[in-house]
């Protein structure tokens, strides 16, 4: 496992590792739980996993969630039978001991931008529209040539929207969603409940969405973890891959134990 630490957070995340305080524990999804697929409904989540968060949410005293891109609808099918808290949609929903807490609005201009975007979809090879109701994907990992031209139509689409919505750009995909939503934010809103406050959070994620998240962590004094080296991060630590973060998390939910320092050994 490739473990790399920036020289200047070494001491930070010492000093995090060692305390006891326990943990709250927020997962991104694609690219963190799951490997990234060529295309969104191609992705496989290791039947392990779902019932070892269950473990683990349980030890936590309820203090994890899901923090993601993906509708809560879709994180929910993919964890069958379990229902977790989890914000969806880069922080426009947020669902927490089983009951939706905040919602953002469909922007009002979103059906003309689909109908666009599926336009521009219809007649390029490999693009692919996502429709997730509150907010739109535009990807192109089938067709990495288009970069350019989606890029530009999705900054088109979502400057000519106004300031309702704002674009995040992730993985070979470029998102409008609604102006107001981060995971920064649904993370602070959580750690303000009293499931999840007075505990040290702990943010897991791969992609420039995350980065909103880790920035939240950090500034709380939790613990931010990259998987994947292959840029700049705010991150105070990465782990190699899904598949690391998969070991820790099955070995954590089989002998009960579960800290921030968990993250960062190996
Ligand atoms: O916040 P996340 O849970 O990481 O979700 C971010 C976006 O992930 C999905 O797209 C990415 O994963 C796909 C499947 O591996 C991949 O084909 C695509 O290229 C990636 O960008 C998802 O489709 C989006 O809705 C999420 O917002």
């Amino acid at each position: 496992m490739t473990t790399l630490i920036e020289p200047e957070s070494i001491h930070e995340i010492r000093d995090i590792a060692q305390t006891e305080q326990q943990i709250a524990l927020f997962l991104d999804f694609d690219g963190t739980l799951v490997e990234i697929a060529p295309s969104p409904e191609d992705v496989k989540l290791d039947r392990r996993v779902a019932p070892a968060l269950e473990t683990l949410r349980l030890k936590l005293g309820g203090a994890l969630a899901l923090v993601s891109g993906r509708p809560i609808a879709f994180l929910d099918e993919m964890l069958t039978p379990y229902q977790f808290d989890i914000a969806g949609l880069h922080g426009a929903q947020i669902r927490m001991g089983g009951a939706l807490r905040a919602q953002s609005d469909a922007p009002d201009s979103l059906h003309e931008a689909l109908r666009e975007l599926v336009r521009f979809a219809n007649s390029h090879v490999g693009i692919i529209v996502e429709d997730k109701r509150i907010s739109v994907a535009l990807h192109w990992r089938l067709a990495p040539t288009l970069k350019d031209e989606a890029l530009d139509l999705m900054r088109r689409t979502a400057a000519k929207m106004g300031p309702g919505v704002r674009l995040q750009e992730g993985k070979s995909v470029a998102e409008i969603v609604p102006a107001n939503a981060s995971k920064g934010g649904a993370i602070a809103w959580l750690m303000a409940t009293p499931t999840y406050a007075a505990r040290l959070p702990v943010f897991i994620g791969d992609d420039i969405t995350d980065e909103d998240g880790f920035k939240t962590v950090n500034a709380m004094g939790g613990l931010s973890v990259r998987i994947g080296a292959d840029r700049e991060s705010r991150a105070m630590h990465r782990l190699a891959s899904p598949t690391a973060l998969h070991r820790i998390l099955l070995e954590a939910a089989e002998n009960g134990h579960l800290s921030a320092a968990s993250f960062t050994q190996g």
